[in-house]
């Protein structure tokens, strides 16, 4: 079973966030492309041929998030999305966060272009 398969447990506080080595381990399994930014949250800058493409993107994901009950932060622009994720009840990384990223990823699939 992949992340990405995994059921994101909406969070409801006083949850501990997962430990430094769980984290690392889950980032590595997600893959290329995934970083724990400055403020511990999971980051990721996906990039598209258009705005539009980009807007779809996010809409596919946030509809995603809104099924889980577990929602990204998302930078919208024209080409690409920086999408941000964080368990705000706890101001820290849960499992359902790299649920959420892996999910993401599998969403990005029929956007990504090949490299030129
Ligand atoms: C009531 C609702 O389930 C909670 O506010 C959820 C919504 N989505 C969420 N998303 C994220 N990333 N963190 C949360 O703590 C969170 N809490």
């Amino acid at each position: 079973m992949s992340l990405a398969d995994n059921k994101c447990v909406p969070c409801r506080g006083g949850v501990p966030p997962v430990p430094a080595d769980r984290a690392q381990a889950l980032l590595t399994e997600l893959g290329r492309g995934w970083s724990i930014n400055t403020q511990g949250h999971l980051e990721r800058l996906y990039t598209f041929k258009d705005f539009a493409q980009a807007l779809a993107f996010v809409n596919k994901v946030g509809a995603v998030a809104e099924a889980e009950g577990h929602h990204p932060d998302f930078y919208l622009a024209w080409g690409k999305c920086k999408v941000e994720i964080w368990t705000h009840k706890i101001n820290g990384l849960t499992e359902s966060d790299f649920y959420l990223a892996a999910k993401a990823d599998r969403e990005f699939e029929p956007f990504r272009t090949v490299a030129a």
